[in-house]
C-alpha cells in the first residue's frame, strides 16, 4: 500500500521519545527518505554531539541545527527526525510549521528515562542529576512540543512497529498532515 505526502514530516519531542528509531522505520512504511538532524551535523562537522558541545558550546550547535532544518525543509518530502531542543527554538518552530509538518512523539518520563539512562550520547545529560534534568525539561518542553499539529504518545511495552502503526493512523486522520493513502 503507498502512501502520498505532500509536506516532510518533522519528528519533535524528548531525547528518548523515538525520533530517530520511530522516524527510521516510518520513513519505510511510506516510501521517503528519513534524515536525521542529529546525525546530518554530526557528519558535517565529522564529531560527536558531545564533542561538539564540549567545543564549540550549545549555541554553536543550536545554529547548525537550524541551518539543516532549513535546508532539509526545502527539498522533497521526507521524514526528518530532530534533535530534542530543536523545536524549542521559535524560528525552527516558524519554519517547520510553514514548510513542514510537526509530529510530537510523547512519552511519559519513566519511560523517557528508562530509554535513555547509562547512555553516553547525550550531553545535556550527561551529569548526576541527569534524570532531575530530564525532568526539567519535560516540565519546560511538553509545552513547546504541544505546538505540534500531530501528537502521538508511546504506551509502555509497545513494539516500534506498532507505535509506527499510531503515528500513520494519526497522520490519516488528520487532513492538515498533507498523508494519503493512494487508492
Ligand atoms: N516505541 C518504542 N518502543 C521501544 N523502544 C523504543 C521506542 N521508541 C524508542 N525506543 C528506543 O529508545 C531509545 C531512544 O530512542 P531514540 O534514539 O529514537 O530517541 P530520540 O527521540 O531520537 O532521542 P534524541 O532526541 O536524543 O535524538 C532507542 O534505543 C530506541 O530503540
Ligand atoms: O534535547 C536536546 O536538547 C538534545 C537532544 C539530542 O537529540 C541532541 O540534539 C542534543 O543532545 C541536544
Ligand atoms: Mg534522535
Amino acid at each position: 500500500m503507498g502512501f502520498h505526502l505532500q509536506k516532510t514530516l518533522v519528528l519533535v519531542g524528548l531525547m528518548g521519545a523515538g525520533k530517530t528509531a520511530i522516524g527510521t522505520i516510518l520513513a519505510q512504511e511510506l516510501g521517503v527518505p528519513f534524515v536525521d538532524s542529529d546525525d546530518e551535523i554530526v557528519k558535517a562537522a565529522n564529531m560527536s554531539i558531545a564533542e561538539i558541545f564540549e567545543r564549540d558550546g550549545e549555541a554553536f550547535f543550536r545554529e547548525k541545527e537550524t541551518l539543516v532544518i532549513e535546508r532539509l525543509l526545502t527539498g522533497r518530502p521526507m521524514v526528518l527526525s530532530t534533535g530534542g531542543g530543536a523545536f524549542m527554538q521559535a524560528r525552527n518552530q516558524q519554519m517547520i510549521a510553514e514548510r513542514g509538518v510537526a509530529v510530537w512523539l510523547n512519552a511519559d518520563l519513566e519511560i523517557l528515562w528508562e530509554r535513555v539512562k547509562g547512555k553516553t550520547t547525550r550531553p545535556l545529560l550527561m551529569g548526576k542529576d541527569a534524570k532531575q534534568v530530564l525532568a526539567g525539561l519535560y516540565e519546560t518542553r511538553n509545552p513547546e512540543y504541544a505546538k505540534a499539529l500531530v501528537h502521538v504518545e508511546s504506551q509502555r511495552n509497545q513494539s516500534k512497529g506498532v507505535m509506527v502503526e499510531r503515528v500513520i493512523k494519526a497522520l490519516l486522520e488528520n487532513d492538515a498532515s498533507g498523508v494519503t493513502k493512494d487508492k
